[in-house]
């Protein structure tokens, strides 16, 4: 089963995936950007957000995804396939960035992944006092600086996305408790 676990930054992502993990050490935890020796590599590139062209960063994302699927999901589909971020971060900070349609980012995410796209999607929605808190509180990345109005539009992009998607999805409160939102996880994956 793989599963994305997707939102913007700070929603609690990785503190789910981390309970998860610690429950089931026989799934494969991964991430994206990261996730393959290449992945890790772009990953130090696309943090700085100084790429002049928002082609070239979103086709460096691509290439990303496309490692990763090969390296990482193809081999280990038939297992509990965790991954911190996905093709709907993809789309949704591209949205955002400007310059590319849903249409052609579905297109491209789909050749990247061979077609093969996760079976669930968990989805944390949060606020922007919540961001604006969580965001406080840890350095800030390229990305992250480009600030809170870019952020909460791409997620109103990835939301804006989901429908078009017809991928199972659960959507969470970010704000809710950590051990509520764990297990409204494992009840919504049965694990
Ligand atoms: N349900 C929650 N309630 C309160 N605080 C939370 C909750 N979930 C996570 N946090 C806190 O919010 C911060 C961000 O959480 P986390 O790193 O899991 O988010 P993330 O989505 O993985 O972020 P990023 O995408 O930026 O890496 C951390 O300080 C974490 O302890
Ligand atoms: C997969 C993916 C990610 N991003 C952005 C989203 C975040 O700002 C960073 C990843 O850092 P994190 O520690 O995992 O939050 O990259 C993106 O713009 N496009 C993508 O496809």
């Amino acid at each position: 089963m793989y599963v994305l676990f997707e939102g913007i930054d700070t929603c609690g992502k990785s503190t789910q995936i981390r309970l998860i993990a610690a429950e089931h050490p026989e799934a494969i935890i991964t991430r994206e950007p990261g996730g393959t020796r290449f992945g890790e590599k772009a990953r130090e590139i696309l943090l700085e957000a100084k790429l002049q062209s928002k082609r070239a960063e979103l086709l460096l994302f691509l290439a990303d995804r496309a490692e990763h699927y090969e390296e990482i999901v193809r081999p280990n589909r038939d297992k509990l396939l965790i991954s911190d971020r996905g093709f709907l971060s993809g789309i949704g900070y591209a949205l955002a960035n400007g310059g590319v349609s849903l249409e052609e980012l579905i297109a491209l995410n789909h050749f990247a992944l061979q077609g093969d796209w996760p079976d669930h999607i968990i989805f944390f929605e949060t606020d922007e006092a919540t961001l604006r808190r969580r965001l406080g509180e840890k350095s800030a990345d390229g990305i992250e600086e480009r600030g809170i109005d870019y952020l909460l539009t791409v997620q109103e992009k990835m939301k804006e996305a989901l429908p078009k998607l017809a991928i199972p999805t659960l959507i969470l409160d970010a704000r809710e408790s950590v051990e509520t939102i764990h297990q409204k996880i494992v009840t919504y994956l049965g694990i």
